[in-house]
């Protein structure tokens, strides 16, 4: 991709993918930026991230999209990623029930540490691993989705389903609440209104915009 058209956009979003070991976070990700699948990728250690570009009606949206170790030994670490996020992806895998029955700690998880501030956040929950025999039932993820106002999708990265959806419908949903629309413009272009603005520039404390 060319540099230059990552650096002009007209929103940037920060997503964070959150959820037990192995439920696919990684793997999701890969599909949805790189197009690829592999059966055997390594576990995250730490925090790792990867950039897309996407235009949604007529705008241009850098996404920036960390992906979050499932381990426990990385939890403090991974914490602090939530900052500055306005959507968060919770992920777990149909064919395994306990990582379903862990969403009430991500989700408690979620609420600590997401910067909600009073605005809210997107949340969005994912049932992965569709091609595989599930254990846990559509309905199961819509209901516990739907009690906690969050959004629902199905996915699979390993055959693609589901996979652009759940991006495209958190993307959506953030354009369309206008208080996580605040932080989201480029910093060159704002850095610019305050160089010509002197009256801003003479008092560094006073923000514009
Ligand atoms: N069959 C199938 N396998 C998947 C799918 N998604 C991921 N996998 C496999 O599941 C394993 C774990 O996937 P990861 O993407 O590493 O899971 P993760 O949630 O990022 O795991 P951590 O990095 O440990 O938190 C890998 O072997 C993947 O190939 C899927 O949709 N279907």
């Amino acid at each position: 991709m060319d540099p230059m058209e990552v650096d002009s956009y007209d929103h940037l979003f920060k997503l964070l993918l959150v959820g037990d070991a192995g439920v696919g976070k990684s793997s999701m990700l890969l599909r949805f930026t790189e197009d690829t699948f592999d059966d055997h990728l390594q576990s995250t250690i730490g925090v790792d991230f990867k950039v897309k570009m996407i235009t949604v009606d007529g705008k241009r949206i850098k996404m920036t999209i960390w992906d979050t170790a499932g381990q426990e030994r990385f939890r403090t670490l991974t914490s602090s990623y939530y900052r500055g996020a306005q959507g968060i992806v919770l992920v777990y895998d149909v064919a395994r029930r306990e990582t379903f029955e862990n969403l009430d700690t991500w989700l408690q998880e979620v609420e600590v540490y997401s910067p909600a501030n009073g605005r809210d956040v997107v949340k969005l929950l994912v049932g992965n691993k569709i091609d595989k025999e599930r254990v846990v039932a559509r309905k199961e993820g819509e209901a516990w989705a739907r009690s906690k106002g969050m959004l629902f999708v199905e996915s699979s990265a390993k055959t693609k389903i589901g996979i652009q959806q759940v991006f495209n419908e958190v993307v959506q949903k953030i354009l369309d609440n206008p208080a996580l629309l605040t932080n989201t413009a480029p910093r060159t272009r704002a850095k610019r209104v305050e160089l010509s603005a002197d009256k801003y520039a003479a008092n560094p404390n006073s923000g514009c915009c």
